[in-house]
């Protein structure tokens, strides 16, 4: 299918073409879909478009098992259908009014899940979180196997952040972000980001079809800009969508208003933007390490702890600690930075704050171990 914008567009390249064609074999996709995308007859597309991915449509179910794809959704549109339903004039900007439309909205939004995607003989399920939800280990795994037991009983997860109960402290962010943290819990091979755009766009206001390394090619054309009814605007898509390659999925960043438009992407076809699953992916305990956990202070490292961590895959020892930063308890994450301050891994603390500050620099602390984080809880960050 032609596009406007495709004959911009250069031929794509052997990784793209690899990618794409990579697309049609997966088998654990989600879709994001934002608030600026829901609204007429939005539901049924939905409806429509996961019951081909399920039924293995597009060659999904071809290739090996004839079983069709399992589809978990990560929705917005709660605080849009909210402002709405209790008659506010415009989005609030205060977070008890910004939680009580949300409260007011999910009902609103489930309902259409549940008219549109029971048409077609779905089964949707409800699921909301807070970031305090998977930043707690217990509660993450279960949250796993509550997706697993759903997927398994044949229904369509429907994600969204709990925004009643969600302070700022709690956040996700936006659901970019939350979809990100999903896509490891759920072993996901795909995740589309559908937006009110046909993808990221360049300086020109050409899609850009393929993103080989978001440092160079992605973030400056996504800026820090917000839009008015979502809250994550392209940065965050694009933040989003590195994050999601490092566990190992493909992203694609996608326009909603077209009715097939996962159907095209799964297909294999030249539409929206796609970011290729890194080859070596984040194991999902240190993808939750590295980009679920917030960092509550950091450690900065000497040249050498650098070279032993980056090149050697080894534990931080107190000897080659400079300083800490903040205020952790033991299992907090921690920054770790290098002598410039720059950022190079994640991970978690074994002492709390004061007492690795006590023992830094010291070659035979006053203590057995003086491993501040193990290297089975630490991810040194890809370069970009
Ligand atoms: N380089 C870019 N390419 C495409 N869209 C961009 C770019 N930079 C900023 N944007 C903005 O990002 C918006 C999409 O993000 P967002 O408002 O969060 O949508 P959603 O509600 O779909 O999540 C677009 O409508 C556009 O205004
Ligand atoms: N959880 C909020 C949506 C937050 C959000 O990320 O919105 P968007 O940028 O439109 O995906 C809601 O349901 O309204």
């Amino acid at each position: 299918m032609a596009e406007a914008g495709d004959a911009h567009a250069p031929a794509q390249d052997t990784d793209e073409h690899a990618a794409r064609a990579a697309l049609r074999r997966a088998k654990r996709v989600i879709i994001k879909i934002g608030s600026k995308s829901l609204s007429g007859d939005a539901w049924d597309r939905l409806a429509h478009e996961v019951l081909a991915l399920r039924s293995g449509a597009h060659g999904g179910g071809r290739r090996g098992s004839s079983a069709g794809r399992s589809v978990i959704l990560v929705t917005s549109g709660a605080i849009a259908l909210g402002v709405t339903k209790l008659g506010f004039k415009s989005r609030p900007k205060d977070m008890a009014r910004l939680q009580a439309a949300a409260a007011a909205g999910q009902s609103v939004l489930m309902q259409r899940y549940e008219e549109a995607f029971g048409k077609v003989g779905l089964v949707v399920a409800q699921v909301l979180l807070t970031h305090a939800d998977l930043a707690d280990r217990t509660r993450t795994n279960n949250a796993r196997e509550a997706l697993a037991a759903l997927l398994d009983a044949g229904a369509v997860p429907i994600i969204n952040e709990n925004d009643a109960v969600a302070t700022e402290e709690i956040r996700f962010g936006d659901n970019d972000q939350l979809s990100a943290m999903v896509a490891p819990l759920v072993d996901a091979d795909l995740l589309v980001l559908l937006s009110d755009v046909e993808g990221l766009l360049d300086v020109s206001g050409h899609r850009v079809p393929f993103v080989r390394s978001v440092a160079r090619e992605a973030r400056h054309l996504a800026g820090q800009s917000t839009s008015g009814v979502g809250t994550g605007g392209m940065a965050s898509k694009v933040e989003a969508a590195r994050r999601a390659t490092l566990a190992g999925a493909h992203v694609v960043i996608a326009a909603a208003r077209d009715p097939e438009v996962v159907a095209r992407v799964i297909a294999g076809e030249d539409v929206g933007t796609l970011f290729a699953a890194v080859p070596q992916r984040i194991g999902a305990r240190k993808h939750w390490i590295a980009y679920t956990l917030r960092p509550r202070g950091a450690l900065l490292v000497d040249r050498g702890a650098v070279e032993a961590i980056t090149a050697s895959n080894r534990s931080i020892l107190a000897v080659g600690v400079l300083g800490v930063r903040g205020t952790f308890v033991p299992g907090d994450a921690v920054a770790i930075l290098d002598p410039d301050g720059a950022e190079i891994a994640r991970g978690l603390a074994r002492f709390s704050a004061s007492d690795a500050a006590r023992i830094a620099r010291k070659k035979r602390p006053d203590i057995d171990d003086d491993i501040l984080v193990h290297r089975d809880d630490l991810v040194v960050l890809p370069s970009e």
